[in-house]
């Protein structure tokens, strides 16, 4: 049913949504995830179907929305974010950058589920270009769940996205009253509310009373590049190899056979990789011009680049090296910037 117009509020002329003059308009683009999501019983946290609820669902839940700003509210999908795809993502950075590109839109906030929400926030960071707020929203229990938190997460990024000290942030992550720039943040917790971590970089701020208090004036990571996308339509496929004891040399050709274009390693401790795996890898960048960038299945660190093949992760974690060598292979970097945006050479 439709939502009641608080007083005050009259139809906007730009698309029939509740609009008031005296406040921002910011743009809610939904895909899914938990805080769009419907489980059986009050009490069921896990198992779930996430991407069960449409994005009017999830605006009518928090009318308190309305004393912040004008929102309006875009489907790009709704389903769990294991299922977020490049297509999703290059529409999504699309619509966000022709919305931010609009005098009407003063923000704009995606909704999102936290598994792969930091590859997705990352992406965006890199692919959009503006001042304006970009806020990337999640919830770690279900709407229907007892406490679920996805309601004041999302009235937090509303603000957030509404709020003129989070212009020249890049994109930021909102989840259990914190404030997290996208570039460094990270799920370290399966369950737990308070998930994302900055490490060592930190977290921009927190909410108080539901307004954010930054630590920091507005500042960006330092080397972050900016792919332009807005004419794409695919990007290349890049895989990840995790690393361990009695490593498979042979995965790294069948990645690549299978149409890998760039391969992320997963390496242990700070990028290590197996004898016989770094021959292998030797041999698929030999023969096939493989793009190939050691990173670290450790949680945090700096890797720099192994021997004479590859790139060094940098800080990077391998999901998100993983959306850096798509975008750069895409923009068809050649090596000295590849060792630029990976490795923080300056
Ligand atoms: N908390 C969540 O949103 C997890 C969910 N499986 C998702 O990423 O879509």
């Amino acid at each position: 049913s439709p939502v009641p117009l608080p007083a005050g509020f009259h139809l906007s002329v730009r698309d029939g949504t509740p609009y008031n003059a005296s406040l921002p308009n910011v743009t809610i683009f939904a895909t899914g995830g938990t805080i769009a999501g419907s489980a059986s019983s009050s009490d069921q946290t896990t198992g779930y179907q996430a991407g069960a609820l449409g994005v009017d669902i999830l605006i009518a839940a928090v009318p308190q929305l309305w004393n912040v700003s004008n929102v309006r509210g875009v489907q790009v999908a709704n389903v769990g974010s294991e299922s977020i795809t490049p297509a999703i993502l290059l529409n999504l950075t699309q619509q966000i950058q022709a919305e931010l590109d609009s005098p009407y839109c003063q923000g704009v906030v995606v909704t999102h589920g936290t598994d792969t929400l930091e590859e997705s926030a990352f992406f965006l960071d890199l692919t959009v270009r503006s001042e304006k707020p970009v806020v990337v929203v999640g919830a770690m229990r279900p709407a229907t769940a007892i406490s679920a938190d996805g309601p004041i997460n999302l009235l937090e990024a509303v603000t957030l996205a509404a709020d003129p000290g989070a212009r020249g942030r890049g994109a930021m992550i909102v989840l259990n009253d914190r404030v997290a720039g996208a570039f460094y943040t990270t799920k370290s917790n399966a369950n737990s509310l308070d998930t994302f971590r900055s490490a060592e970089q930190g977290f921009l701020g927190f909410f108080i009373n539901i307004k954010p208090k930054f630590y920091f004036a507005p500042s960006l990571p330092l080397g972050r590049p900016y792919f332009d996308v807005t004419g794409a339509t695919s990007l290349p496929e890049v895989d990840i190899l995790f690393g361990h004891q009695a490593l498979n040399p042979a995965l790294a050709s069948a990645a690549v056979a299978s149409g890998a274009k760039g391969l992320v390693l997963a390496g242990m401790g700070a990028g290590g990789w197996t004898d016989a795996g770094s021959e292998a890898i030797e041999a698929v960048i030999e023969n096939n011009g493989t793009a190939v960038v050691y990173s670290r299945r450790s949680m945090d660190g700096y890797v720099e680049p192994t021997g004479s093949v590859g790139y060094g992760g940098g800080f990077l974690n391998p999901q998100k090296a993983r959306i850096m060598l798509q975008l750069a292979l895409y923009a068809g970097y050649e090596t000295a910037q590849m060792k630029t945006i990976f490795e923080f050479d300056s």
